[in-house]
């Protein structure tokens, strides 16, 4: 794949007009309305761009549920905790004011012991299997659930607070929302790493956001399935079962999230009773990064108190990333903490501490060719699990498929050690896979096919926030 320098010469079908039907979530045609392309100042070359960026403030806006923003019709109709702080950062590029909300609705959710909830329930919907009701149970459905998910919002926040344009609000939510983060992740030095040891623990494959990742597949064969009420899957009627995880997996989701409801999601005693409990790389990575930007923030508001408790938590994490990096594969692994034992599969969370800035030169230098190879097994990168790997699927979820959003990260992460022309490399991918295929939930990195949910927030979030400045001739 050439560097982005060469995505002026997109494929001829991309540039094709596509229809937007919002209310059709199985489309995977998108309609721009003709007027985009009657801006004369815009140079030609730029044409595909101009439409992906008019598509993606289309996509937020019929997302938009009035102050929160679902992650697609029908498959994800409430609000999702990481997926709203990555979609803040596409809202910023439209309306400063509207980002800050998509946080604050987030947070108005939080939990008094610090908990910020991996779904929040704001609206009854008929389209998504498990809802209130599960979590809470149906004389008193639950507002949210009562597990969370990787904590990108210190992240954004320190963007939207860097590089927002109107200061003045900017530093009013800032400061608003500082003590509610700084609960957040005070949350997971407690209730996720009671022992202190510098890492926090995952206890249902939900809160990885990566769902069905073969480096779960082990511990999560370790949970015994128990005798659960029968259950009807949502999932399967918005996409194609082969693009989602597989029954025995749901079964000990429910499992684990029954388990859990039986001690009203006691903070105190999950990390202790889970049967499923990992180190996992994505939510360490994004906490370590998360961690960093709020220790900036600190600094910005005065807190300095606050700042040496928080380089405190940095120091012992940044320790234990160690354990966490296997030489000989050239990568980092995950853990299972039942077991002590580094988990064998490679997937793309492995170059994550590159976003988290953990890594040394030498170990960015290791990551760093490990994803070349990966990226010449396939058309489009990056795949989320190792393409030479026996059970690679390039189309289901988690284990195979390139998702937008680790790819923004993975490319923050390969500029900061300055690897730029990977970088790139993997924009041009991204990019090309968004203009010849639409913004969908994810896509299969060996046909570039889109997969999953259509006209997908996170994913048009990321053009307007990345994508938008990347794909110039500059790079
Ligand atoms: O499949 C599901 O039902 C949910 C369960 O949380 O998970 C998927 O969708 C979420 C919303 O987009 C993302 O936040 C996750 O990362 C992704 O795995």
């Amino acid at each position: 794949m050439a560097p982005v320098a060469c995505l002026t010469t997109v494929p001829a079908e991309a540039q094709a007009h596509q229809s937007f039907h919002a209310n059709d979530a199985a489309s995977a045609v998108v309609v721009i309305p003709g007027a985009i392309n009657t801006d004369k100042g815009v140079n030609d070359e730029y044409e595909p761009l101009k439409n992906l960026l008019e598509l993606s403030k289309q996509i937020l806006t019929e997302n938009d549920r009035g102050g929160y923003t679902i992650p697609a019709k029908g498959l994800y109709p409430y609000q999702w905790n990481w997926d709203s702080a990555l979609v803040a950062l596409g809202w910023a590029t439209l309306d400063e004011g509207r980002a800050w909300q998509e946080l604050e609705m987030l947070f108005s959710a939080q939990w008094e012991d610090g908990l910020v909830p991996h779904i929040v329930f704001h609206k009854p919907s008929p389209t998504y299997f498990p809802g209130p009701e599960i979590w809470g149970s149906v004389e008193q459905p639950m507002g949210t659930t009562g597990i969370t998910q990787p904590p990108v919002a210190a992240i954004t926040v320190r963007k939207l607070y860097e590089e927002g344009v109107n200061k003045e609000l900017a530093m009013q939510k800032a400061k608003e929302l500082f003590p509610k983060l700084l609960a957040w992740h005070r949350w997971f030095q407690t209730a996720r790493d009671p022992h202190g040891t510098g890492l926090v623990a995952t206890l249902h494959p939900w809160e990885s956001g990566m769902d069905n990742s073969p480096a779960w597949d082990e511990p999560l064969h370790n949970v015994p399935v128990d005798p659960i009420p029968p259950y009807v899957r949502k999932d399967l009627g918005h996409v194609d079962s082969a693009m989602r995880p597989k029954q025995e997996e749901y079964d000990r989701f429910l499992t684990l999230v029954y388990r859990f409801r039986a001690v009203n999601y006691d903070c105190t005693k999950l990390y202790f009773l889970s049967p499923f409990r990992v180190t996992d790389l994505c939510t360490n990575a994004v906490l370590y990064r998360a961690n960093l930007d709020l220790r900036w923030l600190a600094t910005e508001l005065g807190e300095n108190e606050i700042a040496e408790e928080i380089d405190g938590w940095v120091e012992k994490a940044h320790k234990a990333f160690d354990t966490l990096y296997d030489a000989k594969a050239g990568m980092y692994k995950s853990k299972d903490q039942l077991t002590g034992k580094l988990l064998a599969a490679k997937t793309s969370a492995g170059f994550l501490p590159l976003f988290a800035r953990v890594a040394s030169a030498e170990q960015a230098a290791s990551l760093a060719a490990t994803l070349e190879r990966w990226l010449d097994c396939v058309k489009s990168g990056i795949p989320s699990y190792d393409p030479e790997a026996a059970n690679f699927e390039p189309l289901r979820y988690w284990r195979g498929p390139v998702w937008a959003i680790i790819n923004w990260m993975i490319t923050d992460g390969l500029r900061a050690y300055g690897y730029e022309d990977l970088a790139c490399r993997v924009e041009a991918d991204t990019y090309e896979l968004l203009v010849s295929h639409g913004i969908s939930e994810y896509y299969n990195p060996v046909t570039g096919a889109a997969a999953g949910g259509k006209l997908f927030s996170w994913t048009a979030a990321m053009c307007l926030a990345w994508l938008s400045k990347a794909a110039t001739p500059a790079c």
